[in-house]
């Protein structure tokens, strides 16, 4: 298997190295941030989403050990790591800093071989694929695809939805809404920000906000028209995404239903969706692996239109596929 390391070490990188290590998919080679040893140590060990890492964590000069496992560290404050000397083949990026391809491509001129990122890239110029478990993955190209993308956690949850509905009932357009946790792109209290809204604070407002998810998945499937905003709100982890659609063949909530069941339940999207079937809140859905799990007694039809939702636990879910995406490109490259 060819050298991964992984590159900020954040809610979604530190998800990242907990899903690796708990799936025993990698060990990195290195990690590295701009943060000290002590203080990164000690945000992986307790973690105020997913709890208490089961082994002993400690970080000192130049190094983190969890368990038996020792994983050099590299304060890239800076400048990024010399990939080529460490040996390394895959840099997975989540810092938010490689949505361009000049920030992906640093990696590459350092002398990684291939980077995958954590995030939507800003165009389809800026990568050389999306990939998406359970939607496209197959067609990584290791020749071709030196700079992949995975998209956000809401592109992961709403593709699935989307290629359940293109394959069974085909989609004429729609819209999208999702009710999304807060991140570390916002306020802890009012201040300016850059996108002016992102300026009042997370844990005490309801605030709009754009969401790249409909660009990126029109990078999958060209011809879909959709379009889709965002609702940033106050809990720290969970989020649900509504999509309203007109569908091209008529079709029923129960016919609906049961392609969300069959596709949870076999072929490519078995483990990415999930379906549940009775009342739940957002705390059924924290630390669930899945990508998109579809709240199956949402699903609604008024004439034309077909509403459905779709969970995901945007920090858990999201790593889940990342550290299972970054292990696939590693088996081939
Ligand atoms: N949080 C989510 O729900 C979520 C879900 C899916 C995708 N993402 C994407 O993943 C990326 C990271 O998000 P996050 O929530 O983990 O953010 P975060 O702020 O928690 O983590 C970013 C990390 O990158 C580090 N960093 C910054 N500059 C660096 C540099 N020059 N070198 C090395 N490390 C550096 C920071 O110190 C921090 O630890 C973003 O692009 C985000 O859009 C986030």
């Amino acid at each position: 298997m060819a050298t991964i390391a992984l590159h900020g070490f954040g809610r979604i990188g530190r998800q990242f190295l907990r899903v690796g290590l708990q799936n025993n998919l990698f060990v990195p080679v290195s990690i590295s941030d701009i943060r000290d040893e002590p203080t990164l140590a000690a945000l992986f060990a307790v973690d105020t989403n997913y709890g208490r890492w089961h082994e002993p964590v400690s970080g000192s000069e130049g190094q983190l050990t969890i368990g038996e496992r020792t994983i050099p560290y590299i304060n890239s404050s800076k400048d990024i790591p010399d990939w080529a000397a460490l040996g390394v083949d895959l840099v997975v990026d989540c810092t938010g800093r490689a949505t361009t391809r000049a920030g992906a491509q640093a990696h590459l001129d350092k002398g990684a071989k291939y980077v995958l990122i954590s995030a939507p890239s800003k165009s389809l110029d800026d990568c050389d694929a999306v990939l998406l478990k359970g939607i496209n993955l197959d067609t990584f190209d290791p020749a071709n695809h030196h700079i992949v993308s995975m998209g956000s956690c809401t592109t992961n949850a709403l593709a699935a939805v989307v290629k359940v509905i293109r394959e069974n009932f085909g989609i004429q357009y729609g819209l999208f809404s999702t009710v999304h946790s807060y991140t570390n792109t916002q306020s802890l209290t009012d201040q300016p920000m850059k996108d002016r809204r992102d300026s009042w604070a997370a844990a005490e407002n309801i605030i709009p906000s754009s969401s790249g998810a409909a660009k990126t998945l029109q990078f999958i499937w060209s011809d879909l028209k959709i379009t889709g905003k965002a609702y940033r709100v106050p809990t720290r982890t969970g989020s649900i995404a509504e999509l309203n659609l007109i569908t091209e063949k008529d079709c029923t909530v129960q016919e609906v239903n049961d392609a969300f069941r069959k596709a949870a339940s076999e072929g490519p999207l078995k483990g990415v969706m999930d379906t549940l079937e009775d009342e739940w809140s957002s705390a059924r859905i924290v630390a669930d692996p899945h990508s998109s799990i579809i709240d199956l007694p949402l699903t609604a039809k008024e004439g034309n239109l077909l509403s459905v939702a779709a969970w995901y636990d945007n920090e858990w879910g999201f790593s889940n596929r990342l550290a299972e995406v970054a292990a696939f490109i590693a088996e081939r490259i």
